[in-house]
């Protein structure tokens, strides 16, 4: 059975000056699922991301969003998605029960902001100001006020990055509610770990161009096949495991 394409990207070029970052990449990303792009630094994905997103304009290259086109509908897409604003982007006197009600005005949402805080377990920081949180709460905080506009499909650009290992995993429990809850997601990371967890699949983006795109599982069925071995033996645990184990999986930051 075919799924629905939340978003369909033909033959993306983007060209800064004489760098062509993104070189004709193509790929679909089906409704319901979480799909990731990994890549090394520099490698094109940030730049697609906010193409996709409406916020920096292509070279050439055909993107849908939900069936609405790039080109003809910016505005429509612009409604349906959501997108983590930088730490710049949270207006420095407002506390956080406040700044999702201003978000939430803009977007002419009704938005029960305590309901919100306490999915994310901030319900007690709600008079706190963004600058005053954790990292961890800061990154928790920034991917839920990319559901305000109750967004089909929400994008996450390297959300984990720099944080412990139970904030991180924090944050996985999160995107995949998110996701249990029908929104699609797109997420960015450097972490393989990361995208083995979370992403239904991924495109492997290296130097402008899509150099692979399957389930993590497929691909890493293929490696295998064609004859790579680890060079060590291959532990049921690893070393996050046992930091985990020794120092639990609550939350620290508060
Ligand atoms: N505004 C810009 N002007 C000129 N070159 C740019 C601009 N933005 C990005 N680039 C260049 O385009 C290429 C792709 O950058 P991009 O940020 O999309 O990569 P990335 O895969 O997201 O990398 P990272 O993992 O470091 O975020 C890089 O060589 C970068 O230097």
């Amino acid at each position: 059975m075919a799924n629905k394409k939340m978003i369909i990207v033909q033959d993306l070029v983007k060209r800064y000056g004489d760098l062509e970052a993104v070189k004709g990449i193509s790929f679909e990303v089906e409704e319901g699922e979480i799909f990731g792009l990994l890549g090394p630094n520099g490698a094109g994905k940030s730049t697609t991301l906010e193409i996709i997103e409406t916020l920096r304009p292509k070279t050439s290259g055909k993107v849908w969003v939900n069936g609405y086109d790039l080109d003809k509908e910016p505005q429509k897409i612009k409604q349906i998605i959501g997108v983590q604003l930088q730490s710049a982007g949270y207006y420095p006197n407002l506390n956080l029960k406040q700044l999702i009600d201003l978000f939430a005005g803009l977007y002419n949402k009704h938005v029960d902001a305590m309901e919100l805080l306490r999915s994310i377990r901030l319900e007690d920081k709600a008079r706190k100001k963004f600058k005053e949180l954790s990292g961890g709460q800061q990154q928790r905080f920034s991917v839920a006020t990319t559901l305000i506009n109750q967004p089909k499909v929400i994008f996450l650009d390297e959300p984990t990055t720099g944080m412990d290992p139970q904030a991180r995993r924090n944050l996985w429990d999160l995107i995949r509610q998110i996701r249990e809850q029908g929104t699609t997601v797109v997420i960015t990371t450097h972490y393989m770990d990361e995208a083995e967890y979370l992403c239904d699949r991924v495109a492997i983006i290296d130097l402008g161009r899509i150099i692979a795109l399957d389930t993590p599982e497929r691909l890493i069925d293929e490696l295998v096949s064609s004859g790579f071995e680890r060079h060590k033996e291959v532990k049921k645990a690893n070393l996050e495991d046992v930091f985990l184990h020794l120092t639990g999986k609550e939350l620290r930051e508060e």
